[in-house]
């Protein structure tokens, strides 16, 4: 689908999109020295579905994830979650609803080393001040295999357990959505792969709704939509590519930037 198409099909917010951009534009800087960074973003992430955002680096993926999930307000445009318009948010209401609705898987895990692995699952319901439904939690302990580890400090864990640390805080609260970036980057083929499957398991299981901006095309192929960026804009969008797909695509936006003289990765 080209970029023109996916933003006529964006329309009006549907029910079930979980998070939805129109128009969103990001620039970054002051006026002689400006990046536009996101350039009239319209996507929905539809409820319980697993979204895929590539492109070449510094296409925007990172901004897109960034706006999408209250982080950074977008220069222009709206981005609503679960039918709340983020714009309409104070700072503390911003930062409330991202303790409460969204869960966040990153590369680097970024969980707190002072607490042990139990609390840093309970830690967005006692940042949110809300009781941990206890049932739940010890659901996904299990799932993500910590039974015997959750007196450990971070340190004491291998990345893999790390990343299986962060995917159960990150569903703890069972957000409206999970946002990850590059939650396979430091990990190993086989942990990534366990990875990716606990994302999928929470998708098809639970109908939690995750986007994950990646690099990897064997990732991305896990993922039921595949969202390519190019220059801040959409400029592909592939129902359940397999991996050579994915591949093929990213080859020839490559090539594309390689032509206007843009080669890295
Ligand atoms: N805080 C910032 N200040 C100024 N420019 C920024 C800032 N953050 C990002 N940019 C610029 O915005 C553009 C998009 O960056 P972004 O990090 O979203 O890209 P990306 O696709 O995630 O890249 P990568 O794959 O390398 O992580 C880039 O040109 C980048 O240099």
């Amino acid at each position: 689908m080209s970029s023109a198409t996916s933003q006529i099909q964006a329309g009006p917010v549907g029910p079930a999109a979980a998070v939805a951009l129109r128009a969103v534009q990001k620039v970054y800087g002051r006026r002689g020295s400006q990046v536009r960074a996101l350039d009239g973003i319209d996507i929905d992430f539809r409820t319980g579905t697993f979204t895929a955002v590539m492109g070449p680096s510094g296409s925007g993926k990172s901004t897109l994830l960034q706006c999408a999930a209250g982080l950074d307000r977008p220069s222009a445009g709206t981005v609503t979650l679960a039918g709340t318009d983020l714009a309409n948010l104070s700072e503390t209401g911003l930062t409330k609803l991202r303790r409460t609705r969204i869960g966040f898987i990153f590369q680097a895990f970024n969980l707190v080393s002072a607490l042990n692995v139990r609390d840093n699952i309970l830690l967005p319901s006692r940042l949110a001040r809300s009781r941990p439904d206890r049932t739940w939690v010890a659901e996904v302990v299990r799932r993500v295999g910590l039974d015997g580890r959750l007196r450990r400090r971070p340190a004491q864990l291998s990345g893999g357990e790390q990343q299986r640390v962060a995917i159960a805080r990150a569903l703890s609260v069972r957000p409206e959505v999970i946002f990850c970036d590059e939650p396979t980057g430091a990990l190993d083929t086989n942990t990534a792969a366990q990875v990716l499957t606990l994302l999928r398991q929470a998708v098809d299981d639970d109908g939690q709704t995750v986007v994950m901006v990646t690099h990897d095309p064997v990732a991305a192929s896990y993922a039921d939509r595949v969202v390519f960026l190019a220059d801040g804009r959409i400029v592909d969008d592939l129902s359940a590519p397999g991996i050579d797909a994915i591949a093929d695509r990213l080859v020839r936006l490559a090539g594309r930037r390689a032509q206007s003289g843009v080669s890295q990765w």
